[in-house]
């Protein structure tokens, strides 16, 4: 019997010394509860992705003392196994860096396991920074255990008996008890389950219970949730740990099968994970905590327009850092309905957030005729327009200067796929929370976030208006853009592709060839192709957004600007 303690914790990328502490006290935990091992995830050290930082001698530096602070402390539990992800230098040619785990026991390093297959795809980059390891399987007794090790990526590609791309098949031939995969797997819709059926079915194809440790935190655009689990060959996904938080817990290893500390079996996992308007809220609620506490942020500030882009932003910013902690600024201008500043005040009451009002009719009309002199007029027409959504955003940067607050900015995924959106307007800000969700899963998870509260706390009158930007007489978006419900179809063809949930590609496909039967739906799919490629400028130019589907703007999706498109 073999007593293992999974360490699902949120690293900070770069705080070796507080990374080390978080380790250290994880252990203790673990030798309290007579563990044999403790397993923390991918990177563990310096926190996943460090990207860059790999390239600088003094963070090597302090990696390599962070290594020796946690030899020194495993001298003092003596019967611990330590399983941790770090960097190491290489000995031969090629990269300097090998992406490790190591096991420590007793103040020494008595394995050492270097990644085989390092994801370069998506929005990863590991190929940059670290040589592969050799196609050998590392197997470590302990206890009475033979212990199979592996990295994440090295356990995705178990298909093909070809021992150089698939590391499963090497380890399987080295017969463990038990593998063990260390991991730094985002979460996007999806993964969760993905993760299950990969690690679950190379579980029953090589009949070996696999043991899957994950970190969990947001960094960046960027969310980990976590969701360590344990596959056992016959019985499937036995064990989760839960998803978004740290979790430390023991769990034993018994002849074959994984039980609770005091011998139990595990919770029943469910097949299904979190319905997907929950796990959007989840996931974004976490990014943002992490983005504002890792980059010392309290405060967020919002401009709310009485629209619902902004009124769901600032209801997961209040849930994600308390009503207390959000700011939203309203600003009339000129062509400001009425309803912009009530809804804005019923919303914030709703949910707790002081709103402050900026009337900017007046900025707009003196700046724009300040123009006069050397264009022969005021403005109007577009470069009006797009004015006053510049003045709202330097009024937005004001605030964030001078309170220290954290600028949201409000764009959803359907606006940034075709550049309806100003820059250096309402493109400004430090993060932005819905940049991934097409602009019909806004309304869906404003609905969702009300029924959650049990209450309209998103004014029903916000998620009933129509869309406008409100920069022009009566504008309405479906005066410059198709309806959402037919634009996010084509974008979602056009911008997630396969990546698409089977039965969501099977909708778009259905739905954009249906469109696609007359000239006018064929004119308007390629309107929105061009729309796309031709906005890649100023997604180039936008703050990050969080990353909830497989396929999000930024590092995800590398697109050149001037190119020729189609
Ligand atoms: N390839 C390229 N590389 C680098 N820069 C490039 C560029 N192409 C244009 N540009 C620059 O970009 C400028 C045009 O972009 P920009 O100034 O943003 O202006 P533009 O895209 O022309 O207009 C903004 C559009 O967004 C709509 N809008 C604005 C605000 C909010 C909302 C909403 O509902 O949320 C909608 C607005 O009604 C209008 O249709 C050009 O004048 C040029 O300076
Ligand atoms: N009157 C306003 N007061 C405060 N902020 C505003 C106002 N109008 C626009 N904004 C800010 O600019 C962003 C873009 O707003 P706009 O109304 O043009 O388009 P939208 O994409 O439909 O957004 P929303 O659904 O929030 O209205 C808003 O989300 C908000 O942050
Ligand atoms: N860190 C990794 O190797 C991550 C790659 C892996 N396929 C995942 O997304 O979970």
């Amino acid at each position: 019997m073999l007593r293992i303690t999974i360490a699902q914790l949120n690293f900070t990328v770069g705080d070796i010394e507080g990374n080390v502490a978080r380790m250290v006290a994880a252990a203790q935990q673990a030798a309290r509860e007579q563990s044999d091992l403790i397993v923390f995830s991918e990177l563990a050290l310096c926190g996943y992705y460090p990207g860059d930082m790999l390239d600088e001698p003094p963070f090597l530096q302090r990696v390599q003392d962070g290594l020796a602070a946690l030899q020194q402390a495993s001298a003092e539990l003596p019967s611990l196994h330590w399983v941790v992800g770090a960097p190491t230098p290489t000995t031969g040619p090629g990269k300097r860096l090998h992406n490790s785990l190591l096991v420590l026991q007793g103040g020494t390093v008595r394995l050492q396991y270097a990644k085989q297959l390092l994801p370069t795809y998506n929005i990863f980059d590991e190929r940059r920074h670290f040589e592969p390891g050799p196609d050998v399987a590392k197997v470590l007794r302990i206890g009475s255990a033979q212990v199979g090790l592996l990295i994440c990526e090295d356990g995705w590609n178990d298909h093909g008996a070809d021992y150089a791309t698939n590391p499963f098949e090497r380890l399987r031939d080295a017969a463990p008890d038990l593998v063990i995969s260390i991991n730094a797997s985002p979460s996007h819709v999806g993964k969760r389950e993905q993760r299950h059926q990969i690690f679950g079915g190379s579980s029953r194809r090589h009949g070996l219970p696999i043991l899957y440790v994950n970190q969990v935190g947001g960094h960046d655009q960027v969310v980990y949730d976590g969701a360590s689990f344990a596959a056992e060959p016959e019985a499937g996904i036995v064990f989760e740990a839960p998803r978004f938080v740290e979790d430390v817990r023991t769990l034993r290893f018994d002849n074959g099968h994984f039980l609770t500390a005091d011998g139990q079996a595990p919770a029943r996992v469910p097949a299904e994970g979190l319905p997907t308007m929950e796990f959007y809220r989840q996931q974004i609620l976490l990014g943002l905590k992490d983005y504002a506490r890792r980059c010392g942020f309290r405060q967020v500030v919002v401009g709310s327009s009485g629209g619902i882009d902004s009124a769901l932003t600032l209801a997961l910013a209040a849930q994600a850092l308390g009503p207390e902690n959000v700011v939203g600024i309203t600003m009339p201008s000129r062509y400001s309905s009425s309803g912009s500043v009530d809804d804005s005040v019923a919303l914030c009451q709703n949910l707790g957030v002081q709103l402050h009002t900026h009337p900017i009719a007046e900025l707009v009309a003196g700046y724009a005729q300040q123009f006069e002199g050397s264009f022969g007029q005021p403005l109007q027409g577009l470069p009006l327009e797009n004015l006053q959504a510049r003045i709202r955003g330097t009024v937005l940067m004001e605030y964030s200067n001078a309170f220290g607050h954290l600028l949201l900015t409000t764009g959803n995924k359907s606006e940034i796929s075709v550049g309806y959106c100003t820059l250096y307007g309402d493109t400004n800000g430090g993060l932005g929370l819905i940049g991934d969700l097409y602009k019909t899963e806004v309304f869906a998870l404003s609905r969702h976030v009300n029924e959650q509260a049990g209450r309209a706390l998103i004014p029903q009158a916000i998620i009933d208006k129509e869309p406008s930007a409100e920069l022009a007489p009566g504008q309405r978006d479906v005066d410059s853009l198709p309806p959402y419900p037919v634009l996010d179809e084509v974008l979602k063809l056009l911008i997630e592709g396969e990546r698409l949930s089977a039965a969501e590609h099977l909708a778009a496909q259905a739905f954009v060839a249906q469109l696609q039967a007359d000239d006018a739906g064929r004119a308007l799919v390629q309107r929105v192709r061009i729309m796309v490629a031709r906005n890649e400028y100023k997604r180039r130019q936008a703050p990050p957004i969080l990353r909830v589907r497989p396929r999000a703007f930024g590092s995800g999706r590398q697109m050149p600007i001037a190119a020729k498109y189609v």
